[in-house]
């Protein structure tokens, strides 16, 4: 595993030589951070992307994190989803729980799938209602910082062509800083997802860049 240096305070890059290596870590990653926010705030918020992501999570369901992990206090969300139903092939919702979700014992109401009954405009209005109500609920902590939603983990996988959750590279949509009322109006960027910061030193040099 080789470590590259990047600017300061700007995280960690961590290269793996190969993909069982990525996952070992990952779950131990994973494992320190449930463990860590469990124990400080009673919660602990993860985000999902799709793709070769979520195959990764798969030692998490092995010893000793099975069983050790407080699975009834995870909160599960999504970086993006595909304009599917839930049950489709396509469906990013699908993927984690036909790998993942379904193994573990997280309570169905902890899990935030994107509503699949909606419009692409109305499911993301719907999702932003429902991040900001799990704020008020202090489940999603606030970053003083930003005033955005602050998750405790985001993992989002990139395709072979740098694309993460749906954007391309050279994509106009990459560089969209106004969103589209559904009333057609411009408002400012209203970001769901806001950033995820952690200043906490990692217990090893097993830990992933944080964003
Ligand atoms: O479009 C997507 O692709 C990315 C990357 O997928 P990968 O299979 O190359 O790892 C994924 O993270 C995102 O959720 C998905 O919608």
């Amino acid at each position: 595993m080789a470590e590259i240096a990047t600017e300061k305070g700007k995280g960690k890059v961590q290269v793996f030589d190969s993909e069982e290596d990525l996952a070992v870590s990952l779950a131990k990653y994973t494992a320190y951070l449930s463990n860590k926010f469990v124990k400080e705030r009673g919660a602990f918020t993860v985000v999902l992307s799709g793709g070769s992501l979520v195959k990764s999570l798969r030692k998490l369901l092995e010893s000793p994190y099975m069983d050790s992990v407080e699975w009834s206090k995870w909160h599960v969300f999504w970086v993006d989803e595909r304009v599917v139903p839930k049950d489709h092939e396509d469906s990013n919702y699908k993927l984690a729980y036909d790998c993942f979700l379904s193994k573990v014992p997280i309570p169905p109401g902890n899990v935030y799938a994107i509503n699949d009954a909606l419009s692409a405009e109305g499911a993301a209005d719907d999702y932003e209602t429902c991040l900001k109500h799990l704020v008020k609920l202090n489940i999603i902590d606030l970053s003083q910082a930003t005033g955005f939603p602050k998750f405790d983990l985001i993992l989002i996988g990139m395709g072979p062509d740098g694309h993460v959750a749906s954007l391309f590279p050279g994509h106009p949509l990459v560089h969209a800083s106004m969103r589209t009322s559904r009333a057609g109006k411009a408002d400012a960027v209203n970001v769901a997802l806001g950033n995820s910061q952690s200043s906490d030193s990692l217990p090893s040099s097993d830990g992933f860049t944080q964003r």
